[in-house]
């Protein structure tokens, strides 16, 4: 199978997304072809370092580019911390960078915000290449230049915007990622056909068991799509002035609860936008602006290949919490499209048809959490 690949046209900070399999095995060469002559240093966690680490360094030196040794920070939700940034920043100077050093990526929506914060900062600014290794970093996070870390007042509160110069998306490295994190980068592949691409859910629908199964053509189409609806939005609105903010769909929800959870491996960020997915949804159709028949659809496709679609289980498993409503929606103020006070929502009038709304009232939004716990 070859490679495809999608094109985020930003003018001169544009960049291509390749997508096949075998990139990482291949990476020096396409690093060399855009970014020739420039030291490098490999970020990545310790789970990727042990499946994948060394062969991207071998083909990395294979291309005859300095390359210094690379740096690991431990796996999960925790390593995206002002902590942990601090301990990158600190190894990336020990190692002696220049501003022509570039910082390549190797893991998932962690490593890729968390190294791509590192570079946007480092020396003022370094270029930085993704190599994503999870379902979710291929469809989504390793696209589109929002880097950052969580906060204790919330999620990826600290951050810039800092484009990679080069999205490498190794479809092979896929097949050991275990199916619970392939489930949760599928949530942000079905949130492209929920908010302009209904043709896609359909096919969703009808090939999403088979990709996440494991059929490589299936699995490189669906990213390819998805990058395909991320870019075109990135292009538009890189910085996130409007209509960018369609790409947090079931996020201000979903954040809510990743807080309440504690950034942990209790609740992935992938499950949780598919529980936030469904409330947006549910709130849609509370509005009287969504069929009811499509939040039923949606929630169908999320339960038929095993994601959440309810918050009813997050007690039990977050015994410590506080999952009131009026705590959630706190966390929900704290949200980045908050302006003068209001939360702009990202409702549906249906699959495909999504859009942005302010002024939403607090009582229905209180009514869906209700609902999603059980409570
Ligand atoms: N910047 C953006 O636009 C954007 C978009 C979506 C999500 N995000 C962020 O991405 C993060 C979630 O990313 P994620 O779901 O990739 O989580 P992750 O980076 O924590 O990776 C999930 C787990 O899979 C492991 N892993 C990674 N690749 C593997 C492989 N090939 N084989 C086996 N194990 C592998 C990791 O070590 C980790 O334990 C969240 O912090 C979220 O906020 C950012
Ligand atoms: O790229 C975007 O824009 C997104 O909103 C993609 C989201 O899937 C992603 O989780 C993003 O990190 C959320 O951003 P935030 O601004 O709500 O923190
Ligand atoms: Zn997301």
């Amino acid at each position: 199978m070859s490679s495809t690949s999608v094109r985020v046209a930003l003018g001169d900070r544009g960049y291509d997304i390749l997508i096949g399999p075998g990139l990482v095995a291949d990476a020096g060469r396409h690093v060399a072809e855009r970014l020739p002559g420039r030291p490098l240093v490999v970020l990545t966690d310790s789970t990727v370092a042990g499946l994948h680490l060394d062969p991207l360094m071998a083909s990395l030196r294979a291309s005859g580019a300095k390359v210094l040794d690379p740096i690991i920070v431990p796996s999960g939700e925790a390593s995206k911390d002002m902590g942990t940034l601090a301990g990158v920043l600190d190894d990336l100077l020990s190692r002696g960078i220049e501003r022509k050093t570039v910082l390549v990526a190797l893991g998932g929506g962690v490593v890729g915000d968390l190294g791509g914060f590192a570079a946007a900062v480092a020396l003022r600014g370094l270029d930085f290449v993704q190599v994503p290794t999870t379902l979710l970093a291929q469809v989504d996070s390793s696209v589109g230049g929002k880097t950052g870390v969580n906060s204790r007042h919330g999620k990826n509160l600290i951050g810039a915007f800092h484009q990679p110069r080069l999205v490498l998306a190794d479809t092979g490295v896929l097949d050991t990622l275990p199916r619970r994190e392939l489930l949760a980068g599928y949530a942000e592949v079905v949130k492209y056909g929920l908010i302009d691409r209904p043709d896609f859910f359909t096919w969703l629908e009808a090939n999403g068991e088979k990709l996440l199964a494991g059929d490589p053509g299936l699995r490189a189409e669906a990213i390819r799509v998805s990058c395909e609806a991320k870019a075109a939005v990135v292009a538009a609105d890189e910085k996130e002035s409007g209509l960018r903010e369609l790409l947090n769909l079931g996020h201000t929800f979903g954040h809510a609860l990743e807080a309440e959870a504690g950034y942990g491996t209790a609740l992935l960020h992938g499950e949780a936008v598919s529980i936030g997915m469904v409330m947006a949804f549910d709130l849609s159709v509370k509005l009287g602006l969504c069929p009811a028949g499509d939040a039923a659809r949606l929630r169908a496709h999320l339960s038929s290949v095993g994601l959440p679609v309810t918050a009813a289980h997050l007690p039990a498993l977050v015994p410590g919490g506080d999952w009131s409503p009026g705590n959630l929606m706190a966390h929900m103020g704290k949200d980045k499209k908050v302006k003068d006070g209001t939360i702009t929502f990202i409702l549906a009038r249906g699959i495909g048809q999504s859009f942005r709304q302010a002024g939403v009232g607090m009582d229905g939004v209180g009514e869906v959490l209700r609902g999603s716990l059980g409570t």
